[in-house]
């Protein structure tokens, strides 16, 4: 059995970015990562841009100008200005070749035909020059960028309507058990209604990843080879719930392993989430998460979330950590680091009652996992405690 920072050390370890590219129309490109350099095809500003409403100057000697047209956004023509000459014009409008600075409007003292400024001006004041964010023909955002908003809007601005990002991982969730049931049918004794599937997507849409399949089997081992076999060679990411520990009818890891799946740990010295199973096969990860629902979603957030940011092309792996002040008393029972929900404030965190790894009503309420190491057998209240902040 492998302790936590192991197991995180070597899921890094084997996370490998995913090369795989696609075109995407720039408004549905958010979050993707960019799989070349993107090269501006005008200039940005693409015409000398007034910064302000005011007026274009032909600069003189004097503070006096005599006005002689008007340039508003949008506009395309160019009045001509002799030295001493004014337009007026607006912020965002392009400002005519032979103006050489714009005073805004404040500064003005405007009669009629004629306009008197406030103070003399350097040249290009308030002018954005040409290409002043980016020249055409130059790279405007690298390859590996991180689409945000920002970035979306930058590309749009200079006319780009779509873009080569990585592609994002396809996902195959398999659940197993006899036991499991589909909402809707009658709840038989001896049966549950199957939610991990469910669990597990939610989390994987809430992180933007679509490209996911649930596929179910029960405790059959030549049914679960088939169908681990058939869901390993048709995707990036495999994720299967239960059937993982020791029992006659976990047939999961037997099955991995006649799958020839390589085993890179099989079992973490955590609660929940001690028989986890990573493995790997050709470029394809095999997380074998254990079937208790908060013991896969735990494992979900520590372990497969880093696999994710890894094929996303993300420096930052690991969801968040800081640290709180504990609310709560805690007595931990066991030698394992335990992973407890809780609910953190910004300062304070408050240590959930109902830890059991087949409880999830205290998961729902939660906003935090705290991290309480194996050493650590008690938790007071004021105590300074890690805490992973759920997203
Ligand atoms: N003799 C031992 N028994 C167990 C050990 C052990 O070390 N020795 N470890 C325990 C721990 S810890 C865990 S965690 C579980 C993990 O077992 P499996 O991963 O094999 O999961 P299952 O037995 O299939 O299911 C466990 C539990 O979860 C329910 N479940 C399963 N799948 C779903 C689903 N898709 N939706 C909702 N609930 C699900 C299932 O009905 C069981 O109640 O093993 C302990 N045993
Ligand atoms: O590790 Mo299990 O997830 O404690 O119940």
């Amino acid at each position: 059995m492998i302790s936590i920072s192991e197991a995180i050390s070597i899921v890094k370890q084997h996370g490998k970015p995913l090369l795989k590219t696609t075109i995407k129309p720039i408004e549905k490109a958010g979050g993707y990562k960019l799989a070349e350099d993107v090269i501006s095809p005008i200039n940005m500003p693409p015409f000398r841009q007034s910064a302000m409403d005011g007026y274009a100057l032909n600069l003189h000697d004097n503070l006096s100008y005599q006005l002689i047209g008007e340039v508003k956004a949008g506009d395309t023509h160019q009045p001509v200005l002799q030295k001493g000459d004014a337009v007026r014009i607006f912020t965002g409008a392009p400002v005519p070749e032979t103006a050489n600075a714009v005073m805004m409007q404040e500064k003005v003292i405007n009669a009629g035909t004629k306009i008197t400024i406030d103070h003399q001006l350097d040249l290009e004041h308030n002018i954005r020059p040409l290409g002043e964010q980016v020249k055409a023909g130059t790279v405007a955002l690298k390859k590996d960028t991180k689409l945000t908003p920002a970035a979306i809007g930058f590309l749009t601005s200079l006319g780009i309507s779509t873009v080569m990002v990585y592609k994002k991982p396809t996902i195959a969730i398999v659940t197993t058990g006899n036991e499991l049931i589909e909402p809707g049918q009658h709840l038989d004794y001896g049966k549950i209604y199957e939610s991990n599937s469910k669990m597990l997507l939610s989390a994987l849409y809430q992180l933007k990843y679509y490209d996911v399949t649930i596929f179910k089997v029960e405790d059959d081992y030549k049914k679960t080879v088939a169908q681990l076999n058939t869901v390993i060679n048709t995707n990036d990411l495999v994720l299967i719930t239960g059937g993982i520990s020791v029992g006659d009818y976990d047939f999961v890891g037997k099955a991995l392993n006649e799958l020839q799946v390589k085993e890179l740990f099989y079992k973490v010295k955590q609660k929940p989430g001690k028989p986890l199973f990573y493995g790997k096969k050709h470029h394809t990860h095999v997380f074998a998460l254990p079937g208790n629902p908060a013991a896969a979603l735990s494992c979900f957030y520590i372990y497969v979330y880093i696999t994710l940011q890894k094929m996303m092309h993300h420096h930052q792996t690991e969801l968040p950590k800081t640290k709180a002040i504990s609310a709560s008393n805690f007595i931990k029972r066991g030698d394992r680091p335990q992973f407890l929900k809780g609910i953190f404030d910004g300062d304070c965190v408050d240590i959930l009652d109902g830890q059991n790894s087949s409880m999830l009503q205290t998961f729902a309420l939660a906003n935090a996992l705290v991290l309480v190491p194996a050493e650590i057998e008690t938790i007071e209240i004021k105590d300074l405690v890690d805490v992973i902040l759920l997203p």
